[in-house]
């Protein structure tokens, strides 16, 4: 069973939300930087569809029927794992962002170092308008959009805008260990050259996140082909989009490459309120600072049940079944109750990662090391 908080899936209710708002103040100590350069989608962004996307059921499908298929059927299965990779930055919009992290890179406050991610940057989003600016752009969200075959916005935790992992030349252990993601849509962007490299390479399990992660702990590793797919990124400026919290993924060491791997993600979440939001709150609790992570984790569920308590208001009609109602209303209370238990300490969502060192599952990161 799927722990995303949602309703009786066989009702298909729909409340788009415009996408919520960034935050009044950013945070205290990620203070936005002055920045000459502005984000500008006819410059830095240069789209080159995918030529595929798998499905769930981990079917290989063009993206020409699949767009079309969508199109002619607007209620079509919107169930994207992942797409083959595509060109989405222009070289402009490479260099731009890796401007973006090169003046960033050394701000102690952003950087996060644990027992799964040798080295992550967070909080970009705060301290960059040009990150904040494409994590929200209206035509990249349409772009993403298409391939999910719904509607998703920038994701409502700005902590998540525009994650940079780096990895180190040499290291034997992985950029990012085996794990579903704490949230339901990312597109991972390549920034460096990767030409020639031996590892840095995202795979991708091709069974259920569950399945996968049983084989896993039995055989210590996933069969390559069969189990497991690596999905090769053509160059700089090119980016997978997938539903990362459905896939079990990692991103193997980089055994050599002409500089070191360095990706940028950008997280995303449904429009529709009634959809699921597999959005987690003990893992980011765990590595960012503990205030940031409470306040936008709750604002991202008070953008949800706000669309809720929208739908009762501009769609219940009188009557005498109050069924319609009363699931809403349990729904939202639920997704309430939930937001307050982790909150205050009392619950825990941590979905864990595949430690390769012990061979089994981990729970918790370790409190970061700032590097
Ligand atoms: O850096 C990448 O290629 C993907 C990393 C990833 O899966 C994550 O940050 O959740
Ligand atoms: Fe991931």
């Amino acid at each position: 069973m799927s722990s995303s908080v949602g309703f009786d899936i066989k009702v298909q209710r729909k409340q788009v939300m415009e996408p919520i708002p960034y935050v009044v103040n950013s945070p205290t100590g990620f203070d936005t930087v002055f920045e000459e350069f502005q984000f500008d989608p006819s410059v830095h962004l240069q789209y080159e569809p995918p030529s595929h996307v798998i499905d769930l059921n981990f079917n290989k499908i063009p993206f020409s029927e699949w767009r079309k298929e969508h199109l002619e059927n607007q209620n079509c299965a919107a169930n994207l794992a992942f797409t083959s990779p595509f060109r989405i930055l222009s070289d402009e919009g490479v260099k731009v962002l890796r401007e973006v992290f090169e003046r960033n890179k050394n701000n102690s406050k952003l950087c996060q170092s644990d027992d799964r991610t040798p080295l992550r940057v967070r909080g970009l989003g705060h301290v960059s308008k040009f990150v904040r600016d494409i994590n929200r752009s209206n035509e990249l969200q349409a772009i993403l959009s298409e391939m999910a075959r719904e509607g998703i916005c920038a994701h409502g935790v700005p902590m998540n805008y525009g994650q940079v992992n780096v990895g180190h030349i040499g290291g034997d252990r992985p950029v990012d260990a085996w794990h579903i993601d704490s949230l339901d849509f990312v597109m991972v962007m390549i920034l460096s050259d990767m030409s020639g490299a031996d590892g840095g390479e995202l795979q991708v399990a091709l069974k259920d996140a569950q399945t996968a992660k049983r084989q896993l702990s039995t055989n210590g590793e996933l069969a390559s082909g069969e189990e497991m797919m690596t999905v090769a990124y053509p160059g700089a400026g090119y980016a997978i989009f997938m539903q990362g919290a459905k896939i079990l993924h990692r991103v193997t060491a980089v055994k050599s490459a002409k500089e070191p791997r360095i990706s940028m993600v950008n997280s995303y979440m449904r429009t529709n309120v009634f959809g699921a939001d597999n959005t987690k709150f003990s893992m980011f609790e765990e590595i960012d600072p503990k205030h940031v992570a409470a306040v936008e984790f709750a604002r991202q569920k008070s953008w949800r049940v706000k669309g809720m308590m929208d739908y009762i208001i501009n769609h219940a009609s009188y009557g005498e079944d109050r069924t319609d109602v009363l699931n809403v209303l349990n729904g939202a209370i639920e997704e309430l109750t939930s937001t307050r238990e982790l909150l205050a300490g009392r619950k825990n969502d941590a979905v864990g990662y595949f430690d390769e060192k012990t061979k089994s599952e981990a729970m918790r990161m370790t409190e970061p090391k700032l590097v």
